[in-house]
């Protein structure tokens, strides 16, 4: 994860709005009241759910879309009222990888890399120089004479993020790049841009819907939610403290961990008549992410705890964990304030009898 001094924003949006004309007489307000600051040199991820309006978002950087309200502005340029040739120098500064690689099946990987700078009326030998080193950079070396149809889907988002690269963007806005893929080649993705920010220092804008994406390379993040953003800042930060309901039910999820199939088959949303326990995700993070706080809960409260699954990862060298446990339901309220209390969250995930 990047971590790195910033120097001011990349991109910052103040009082963004946009509204699309709906058939009919209605509007749709896609994003509402909008302000953020990108920090230059970090991968700052965009998290929502689907329809928040994080494509639309994106898509002001470029001035694929105009702003109905307020300004979007790229390395001092704002973006809405750029006139052609303005728009073309930003357009330069600002490449753009997407979910579908968005490839021309006719070009060879060569090719493909190569159209940005024939378009901008590179020389050909530079154009050459520049196309090798950005094949060798995304690791394509021996399938640059290949075309499209002939790559796997990881090899054709490493060309869509060399072919993105071929301008010496300052930002690279990023669509969902990863969606598409299997959990391992998305590693190897993430991984390389990672290295790219690194390296390059470039700013690198990515919209998700995966938390797990946010956790494994963006340092900064923004929850967008119904066209607004509800919570912003240092990953670990918002992680560690999240304020709003959408970003917490974005964090439960993302360990993957699942309950034992024992209990799983068994797990039913009301509570039963009888003795019952009550399964609890706990998820840990903050100051209180290593106390034994589930020892304490047994010796201060006399609450006994199951421990079902569970496991404890690092987000930007901080502990960050989840555990699933199940406590007797007649307690399971007070033991779930105590917890609440000491800063851990707790999601109530059924009952087993
Ligand atoms: N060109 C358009 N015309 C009309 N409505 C639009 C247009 N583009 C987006 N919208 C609407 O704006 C809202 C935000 O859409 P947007 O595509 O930005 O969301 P998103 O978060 O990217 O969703 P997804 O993850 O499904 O792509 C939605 O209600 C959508 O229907």
């Amino acid at each position: 994860m990047a971590d790195r001094q910033t120097s001011g924003a990349a991109i910052t949006f103040q009082n963004l709005g946009k509204s699309f004309d709906k058939k009919g007489s209605s509007q749709v307000m896609a994003l509402e009241g909008v302000n953020l600051d990108v920090p230059a040199g970090t991968i700052t991820g965009i998290i929502g759910r689907s329809g928040a309006g994080k494509s639309t978002l994106l898509r002001m950087v470029n001035g694929l879309e105009q702003p109905t309200s307020g300004t979007v502005t790229v390395a001092g340029h704002d973006v809405g009222r750029a006139g052609a040739a303005e728009l073309r120098r930003i357009r330069r500064d600002v490449g753009m990888i997407f979910q579908h690689f968005n490839l021309l099946s006719s070009r060879t990987v060569y090719g493909n890399v190569a159209l940005p700078l024939e378009i901008a009326g590179v020389p050909s030998a530079e154009i050459k120089r520049r196309v090798d080193d950005l094949i060798a950079r995304v690791g394509l070396e021996a399938l640059s004479r290949r075309y499209p149809a002939e790559l796997s889907g990881g090899q054709k988002q490493r060309v869509g993020i060399a072919r993105a690269l071929a301008t010496q963007p300052k930002v690279l806005l990023s669509d969902e790049a990863t969606s598409a893929l299997d959990p391992e080649t998305t590693q190897t993705v993430l991984k390389l841009l990672a290295d790219i920010n690194r390296d390059l220092g470039l700013t690198i804008l990515l919209i998700t819907h995966e938390m797990a994406v946010v956790r494994d390379i963006a340092s900064h993040v923004a929850v967008i939610d119904g066209g607004r953003i509800v919570e912003a800042g240092p990953t670990y930060d918002v992680f560690a403290d999240p304020k709003h309901p959408t970003t917490r039910s974005f964090l439960t999820g993302i360990t993957g961990i699942t309950l034992p199939s024992f209990i799983a088959g068994r797990l039913q949303a009301e509570r039963p008549q009888g003795p019952s326990q009550e399964v609890i995700r706990i998820t840990f993070a903050g100051r209180h992410a290593t106390d034994p706080m589930l020892a304490r809960l047994t010796s201060e409260l006399g609450i006994a705890v199951n421990i079902l699954a569970g496991a404890i990862e690092e987000i930007g060298a901080h502990p960050f964990g989840n555990l699933l446990v199940s406590v007797e339901a007649e307690r399971a309220a007070e033991a779930r304030a105590y917890l609440e209390r000491h800063e851990l969250l707790t999601e109530v995930l059924g009952y087993v009898g």
